[in-house]
């Protein structure tokens, strides 16, 4: 098995770094590796290693004009450019030809689809607008519904070339509210009763009623109790209890929605009885969980993870349902527990998510912020990707803009370099879902431009994160591939890629260029593009790279894509 990575150097006369610009495990072990220079000015080095799932090959490139006037005329006819065997979006076409490789946005970006974006048109819009990734809540709506929601994205990634991924996020079985009867939403007024009841009712259901899911709530709850809605948006004092009914008088006035989470405390502390034994998964949950791998949607998250075995649990159990489709598996950290054992969870995950609105219904808001960094820098270091969610944008639900203060949460979730951000409300059921989407997307550009230039990202230390020989080669690869990229200020990566895992250690490096990830299916295709900085494109390729090399410039080329110029 072997492995190739090519460098493209800028100047003509090209001498290999005589330092190492790789770490020691590839100099001592020099008898494993062969340099060779393959063309005037590139070279390659191939590693060869006894034992590797397949062969992965990496490419570095300082600018496409240069790359481009290697390739000899004979070269570029000899792949014939059909170039609809490369798939890449209408929109991220536009975007590299307009704008160029360097100012293209590396943060990527979900939203929570609901009846504000679940038609057709609007899901394009919110393509264009940059979304790459569609979330779906269980919580929320019929499978049905989900159904056509999920129908509607695989016809926009055929018809239009996207390659949008979908998340299912599953409802967990923490206590929340019943659905409101279908209003989207109800007031609670300083000083007013409302009654919560775990009895089901006939319609149309009496006034200030609220149901709730769990069927312990009445007893559990205790006078005097305060019962917080979506963790304090809105609150509730615990006056009387009859029966299977809770009285509460409403102590901080709010919007209720929809099954809104609802959490209670006594003595300034979370009330956490018998309801802290309810499974992570529910019953309802698996359901939806096999409604999930029978789409064969992208990604499930999972809520309300309070350790690791659920999420092996979970994988164990896709696997032996999905033989072909490779479903990755979302923690949802939102819980005390989920902190408690992060690491064991987002080692077990293929990514994770930080779930701001119900974290700060379960922590103080004041450490929200720590625990947002803390499971970033997590990720990162255990190269898993990482969703900053909820509450980004919250004011845009209502208006056109946004806070200046929700403007720098998101430069700060940004500039913690975190793989994605994700609307909710915003775009599931706001006013002004694409407006928001362009919030995000600006901001995005601008920060990451602002600290590119800056060169302020701090230095991070990455530890190793394979086990085996043929891992560490892969990291060492593309640590040093990134490095070099910086140092030579090369416009972008390309990196072949059939499982997705080089293109993520790639990712993890976050280097200065983007990443061109090349992978023979749409299934990783979609799911690369959760991953920070990657651009993700279709392509077959083969196990000799110098044909792929050639193969994937003309195409490039023939789409516009790159330009050539004449050789200096
Ligand atoms: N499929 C849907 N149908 C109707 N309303 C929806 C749907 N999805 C979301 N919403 C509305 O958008 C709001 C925000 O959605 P979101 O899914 O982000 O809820 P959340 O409470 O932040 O997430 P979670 O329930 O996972 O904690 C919901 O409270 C609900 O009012
Ligand atoms: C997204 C989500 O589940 C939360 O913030 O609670
Ligand atoms: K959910
Ligand atoms: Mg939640």
């Amino acid at each position: 098995m072997s492995q190739s990575l090519h460098f493209f150097t800028p100047s003509s006369n090209v001498t290999l770094p005589k330092h190492s610009l790789f770490t020691p495990s590839f100099t001592t072990s020099s008898r494993r590796f062969q340099v060779t220079t393959t063309k005037q000015r590139c070279f390659a080095i191939k590693v060869s290693t006894s034992s590797s799932s397949d062969p992965k090959v990496l490419t570095t490139g300082n600018g496409t004009a240069d790359i481009l006037s290697q390739i000899s005329q004979q070269e570029a006819a000899a792949v014939s450019p059909d170039s609809s065997s490369i798939e890449v979006d209408a929109v991220t076409e536009v975007e590299l030809k307009e704008n160029g490789f360097r100012s293209t946005r590396r943060t990527k970006l979900v939203c929570t689809i609901g009846p504000a974006t679940c038609g057709f048109e609007q899901l394009e819009a919110l393509a264009v607008g940059g979304m790459n990734v569609a979330r779906i809540n269980m919580c929320h709506g019929t499978r049905e519904w989900h159904r056509r929601v999920i129908e509607q994205v695989r016809r926009l990634n055929e018809e239009k070339g996207f390659a949008v991924a979908i998340m299912m996020d599953t409802e967990g079985s923490e206590i929340h509210m019943g659905d409101l009867g279908g209003a989207p939403s109800a007031k609670a007024e300083d000083g007013e009763i409302w009654t919560f009841s775990v009895r089901a009712f006939d319609m149309p259901r009496p006034d200030r009623t609220i149901t709730v899911n769990y069927d312990g709530f009445a007893e559990d709850v205790k006078v005097g109790d305060e019962l917080l809605v979506d963790g304090g948006m809105v609150r509730f004092e615990v006056i009387e209890k009859i029966g299977p009914d809770v009285k509460c008088r409403c102590t901080d006035p709010g919007l209720l929605l929809p099954r809104a989470n609802l959490t209670f405390w006594r003595d300034g502390s979370l009330v956490r009885e018998r309801n802290a034994m309810l499974p992570t998964i529910s019953p309802k949950d698996w359901l939806d969980i096999d409604f999930g791998i029978a789409e064969g949607v992208d990604f499930i998250a999972i809520s309300f993870v309070k350790s690791a075995e659920v999420i092996n649990h979970l994988k164990s159990y896709i696997a032996a349902r999905s033989r072909d489709s490779d479903i990755a598996v979302i923690a949802k950290i939102e819980s005390i527990d989920s902190l408690k054992n992060l690491e064991e969870i987002i080692q077990a995950s293929d990514g994770a998510m930080v779930a701001r609105g119900d974290l700060g219904a379960q922590i103080p808001l004041e450490q929200v912020p720590s625990a947002q960094q803390k499971v970033v820098q997590m990720c990162r270091h255990l190269n898993k990707p990482v969703i900053v969610a909820s509450q980004l944008l919250e004011s845009m639900i209502e208006y056109p803009t946004p806070t200046r203060a929700e403007v720098a949460d998101v430069s700060e979730a940004v500039r913690q370099r975190a793989d994605a951000l994700m609307l909710s409300g915003e775009s599931a059921m706001g006013q002004f879902p694409e407006k928001a989407l362009a919030v995000l997307r600006s901001v995005s550009v601008r920060i990451e431009k602002w600290w590119r230039e800056e060169k302020r990202h701090e230095a991070m230390e990455l530890p190793d994160v394979g086990s085996s020989f043929a891992d560490n080669i892969s990291e060492e690869i593309c640590n040093s591939a990134a490095k070099m990229a910086n140092n030579l200020e090369v416009d972008a990566l390309f990196v072949y890629t059939k499982t997705g895992h080089m293109a993520s250690l790639l990712s993890r490096c976050r280097p200065d260029c983007p990443i061109f990830a090349f992978t023979t299916t749409t299934s990783v295709r979609r799911r690369l593009n959760l991953q920070w900085g990657l651009i993700p494109f279709r392509l077959s390729f083969s196990d000799d790279m110098e044909s792929n090399l050639n193969k994937t410039f003309s195409l490039l080329k023939a789409r516009g894509m790159i330009k050539s110029v004449r050789p200096r």
